[in-house]
């Protein structure tokens, strides 16, 4: 058996449609959606993820600001460009590209950021929200964190449900596994969830009881095909630049061996997979803040 391709283009090209037709509806009231981005450095996986992120505001019709700064700008240079951005009417929501420069305190930039214009729900407010407000239909309007949310919709419009199954997250990062692993959990939601991590004891046994697979680490093909439970649904989120081409591009290897496709029922691949979703997913956060501001 080889797997079916849970394809995240055109999954988010189906969301990004979406997001277009409400910005068009709100540029009828003269509102005009704005993503803010905070570049600080020179990872070139980060220029490119925000590269991106500024053709996608483009392609729905949305304005883009963007702010940069060198790899040896201080806290208070960094927290001062968060304040710039708070403060610019022309930004609905922003996000600070992660992972900061060493010796940055990342939790207190994400803590500066005005969580009423949060576009990575990555503010603890907002992830407050989600913890709190277990039952969405209750809980307080909040943006969620682009790539779980993006993994969730990614299911959803392929038909693949995680309701009272058994899905495992490998790894517990702030922007992937920990919010998905909320997420999950909510009602109407319904997974059970174990959240493994580098010092998990048999990740080989906890892989093979899950219906649903998310690797998130880092770690090049990590998660290998007889771990897997035959019909099991596995997404790669993970990604490690292990090389150039000869053309000078970058060489990716996610976290899931490539003979996992053999044997499990659903694939989400790397590239093409969860990344085009996080993408997609931001935008719809931004929107939905313009959308609630114009309320
Ligand atoms: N502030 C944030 N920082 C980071 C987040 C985040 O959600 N918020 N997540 C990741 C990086 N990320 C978003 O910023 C991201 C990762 C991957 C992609 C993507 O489209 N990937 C493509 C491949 C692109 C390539 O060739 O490199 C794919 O998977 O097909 C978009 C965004 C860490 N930082």
């Amino acid at each position: 058996m080889t797997a079916r391709i849970l394809d995240g283009l055109a999954a988010a090209a189906a969301v990004k449609a979406d997001v277009a037709s409400r910005v068009a509806a709100l540029a009828a009231g003269g509102v005009v959606p704005g993503l803010g981005t905070l570049l600080v450095g020179d990872n070139p996986a980060s220029r490119s993820y925000v590269t991106g992120k500024h053709r996608d505001t483009a392609e729905v019709g949305m304005a883009s600001i963007r702010e940069e700064l060198p790899a040896d700008a201080t806290q208070e240079e960094i927290l001062a460009a968060v304040a710039r951005l708070n403060a610019n009417p022309e930004v609905t929501a922003f996000i600070v590209q992660l992972p900061l420069p060493a010796g940055i305190d990342e939790n207190a930039v994400l803590e500066a950021i005005d969580p009423a214009k949060d576009a990575d729900g990555l503010h603890p407010t907002n992830l407050g929200r989600l913890v709190l407000g277990v039952d969405p239909a209750t809980a307080v309007p909040a943006p969620l964190p682009c790539t779980p949310a993006g993994i969730l919709e990614l299911l959803a419009q392929n038909g693949v449900a995680v309701a009272g199954k058994h899905v495992v997250v490998i790894g517990r990062g702030i922007t992937v596994g920990r919010p998905l692993g909320l997420l999950l959990t909510r009602k109407g939601v319904d997974a059970t969830v174990t959240l493994a991590h580098s010092r998990t004891v048999d990740l080989a046994a906890e892989v093979a009881r899950a219906d649903v697979v998310v690797a998130a680490v880092g770690v090049p093909h990590l998660v290998k095909a007889e771990w897997i439970k035959p019909g099991a649904a596995v997404l790669d989120v993970g990604v490690t630049r292990v090389g150039t081409t000869e053309s000078g591009k970058a060489k990716l290897a996610g976290d899931v061996d490539p003979g996992v496709a053999e044997v499990a029922r659903w694939l989400s691949p790397n590239p093409g997979g969860v990344g085009p979703m996080t993408r997609a997913l931001l935008l719809r956060n931004v929107v939905e803040t313009a959308e609630r501001a114009a309320a």
